[in-house]
């Protein structure tokens, strides 16, 4: 499997302290990859730096099939190369139906000049009924956000970032607030997805990992501790005394 993301050796400190140390791994072209770690262990930090937020004190960030460096583009450019971030708390627009999010998201798609002349079409119609649909809110399209549940605002919000046709996906704690059924759903949602391109999750909630079936990378103090399935890595002993031992 060829990797779309190449993340090798990067390190980066804050005054004074290595919140990523050396951490290097890939991520291919069509895959589910969860990364768990302790609070602390570099999560946040790693998905701030493959999204241009943070700049690595060393290291390389490679992307695509032509290994382009993330490091010589900004966050603008960065999301535009394909790579969208879902953050925990769901930011879509209140106030609008569902369908005016969609729309509003395949607009911010386009350049900045094509912005300023857009306008609706059947196209952008079909399009927004497509992305509904991909994220189980077909039947919701006329409501407003505002009176959607935790779960299905989270649903919309993925499906703006599917708008911008995302390669890379990078998910921050779907779980968090959600309930069984929704869980569930958005497991079945981000396999689905990971099948035409890569989706990283980032997680605390075990059993949502564990449903998610799928390879698990732990961090610990800015690197990889294990790699492997779920089973595979919480059998470790190291695993295992940076979660129970201490
Ligand atoms: N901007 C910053 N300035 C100073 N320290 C920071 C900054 N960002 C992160 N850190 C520190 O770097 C370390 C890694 O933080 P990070 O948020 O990446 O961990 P995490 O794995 O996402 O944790 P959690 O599971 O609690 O969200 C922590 O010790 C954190 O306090």
């Amino acid at each position: 499997m060829s990797a779309l993301l190449e993340v090798d050796g990067i390190s980066v400190s804050f005054d004074g302290f290595k919140a990523i140390n050396g951490l290097s791994f890939s991520i291919g072209a069509a895959e589910l990859r969860a990364v768990i770690g302790p609070n602390g262990a570099g999560k946040t930090t790693f998905m701030d730096i493959v999204t241009g937020k943070t700049r690595p004190d060393e290291g390389r960030v490679l992307w695509g099939e032509t290994s382009i460096s993330l490091l010589k583009l900004n966050e603008a450019q960065i999301a535009r190369a394909g790579i969208g971030r879902k953050f925990q708390r769901p930011t879509v627009f209140e106030d609008q139906s569902v369908a005016d999010n969609l729309t509003m998201a395949l607009r911010a798609n386009r350049g900045p000049f094509a912005v300023l002349f857009w306008k609706p079409s059947r196209d952008t119609a079909r399009r927004v009924a497509e992305l509904a649909d991909e994220v189980g809110l077909a039947d919701q399209t006329d409501r407003r956000a505002g009176e959607l549940s935790h779960g299905q605002k989270q649903w919309l919000e993925i499906g703006m970032l599917l708008a911008q046709e995302p390669r890379l996906l990078l998910v921050d704690e779907p779980a968090a607030g959600m309930t069984l059924a929704e869980r569930e759903q958005t497991t079945t949602l981000l396999k689905r997805l990971a099948q035409t391109r890569a989706v990283v999750v980032v997680e605390h909630d075990m059993d949502f990992v564990r449903r998610l079936d799928c390879k698990v990378t732990v961090l610990h103090q800015g690197a990889v501790l294990a790699e492997g399935s779920l089973d595979h890595v919480t059998r470790n002993p190291d695993v295992i005394e940076v979660y129970l031992g201490r």
